[in-house]
């Protein structure tokens, strides 16, 4: 069909699927996924043990767009890999993606371990937008501490692994979280999370909108498109062909899955408006996207996937 996609040797029916944090939380959510027309689903990042997050209002969602500082609230890792072991032995020969955000290197790599002696076979997406040390900007933007991790992770862990990556803002950060991600076999990187330490301001009660962090929180939505774009391109055109890109943020609508692809993706993740409308957004999404690529001619999203043309 139109919509497959193929990352590291396993092809999905739709090149379409939920961000991690977005309705993906407990069991009620990912079977909701599993009954949908999404191509597949990534679980809530996990940490070792249940974690409850921070006090609410933790989130807050407009129509075109979301501030959030959840402080990563899940069931814990035994719940997740529970889930996609009793789901790939349900549905096998499908390949869905399992979210691990520890709070530290020891928690990512007890976890990795963990996954690593168990029967899963599916993807795992390490979220670098986890905390390092005190004092130390999260791991996505301490690239000694990137190389660090993934040296660590390779020494042992042999399943298909990606990373979800923030958002860089600076040309240089492209060239140098590309250089060392190239050194490592990935099978795919996530770009992007959302951006950071954002503030939303309510000017009615002259109030921010969020209880955690002063106000500041993660935004996501049709404002940070943009960025989004330009990190998948940025690293599309300098990771290696074995990396695929997974590209998320600021879809809204078929014509943003068009240009994500269109900028590198091989599979789109939606965040935000997935949490504003819930599955039907799939349906609409395949529909729209389904409809461009008609009117244009292409059969396949390989026909243009990567092909953004410039002026020269
Ligand atoms: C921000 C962290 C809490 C360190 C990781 C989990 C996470 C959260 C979250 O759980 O607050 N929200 C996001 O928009 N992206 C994330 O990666």
């Amino acid at each position: 069909n139109m919509l497959a996609t193929t990352i590291g040797g396993r092809t999905f029916n739709n090149c379409m699927m939920n961000a991690a944090g977005v309705r993906c939380q407990n069991k009620r959510d990912l079977d909701a996924l599993v009954q949908s027309d999404a191509g597949a689903y990534v679980t809530k990042s996990a940490t070792p043990q249940k974690r409850a997050g921070n006090p609410s209002p933790r989130m807050h969602t407009l129509p075109h767009g979301s501030i959030n500082s959840m402080g990563l609230p899940n069931n814990g890792l035994d719940y997740y890999l529970n889930y996609v072991i009793a789901d790939q032995q349900k549905r096998p020969g499908t390949t869905n993606f399992l979210s691990v955000a520890g709070t530290s290197l020891a928690d990512n790599l007890a976890m990795l371990h963990q996954i690593q002696a168990s029967e899963y076979t599916g993807f795992v997406e390490l979220n670098l937008s986890c905390p390092n040390v005190p004092g130390k900007p999260q791991v996505g933007y301490d690239f000694d501490r990137v190389h660090t991790v993934l040296d660590q992770v390779f020494e042992f862990y042999t399943k298909p692994l990606g990373v979800k990556l923030p958002p860089y803002f600076d040309l240089v950060h492209f060239d140098q979280i590309a250089a060392i991600l190239n050194q490592y076999p990935l099978t795919f990187v996530n770009s992007i999370n959302s951006i950071g330490n954002a503030l939303v301001v309510d000017p009615q009660s002259e109030q921010v909108v969020i209880r955690p962090k002063g106000g500041y929180g993660g935004i996501g939505g049709a404002s940070v498109k943009p960025t989004a774009l330009a990190n998948v391109r940025g690293l599309a055109l300098r990771l290696k062909p074995e990396i695929a890109i997974v590209g998320t943020g600021g879809i809204l609508n078929g014509v943003d899955v068009f240009e994500h692809i269109l900028c590198g993706a091989s599979m789109v993740q939606i965040g935000t408006q997935f949490g504003y409308e819930g599955i039907p957004l799939f349906d609409r999404l395949a529909k729209e996207l389904t409809d461009i690529m008609k009117q244009k001619g292409y059969t396949s999203i390989d026909d243009f996937r990567g092909k953004l043309k410039t002026f020269d």
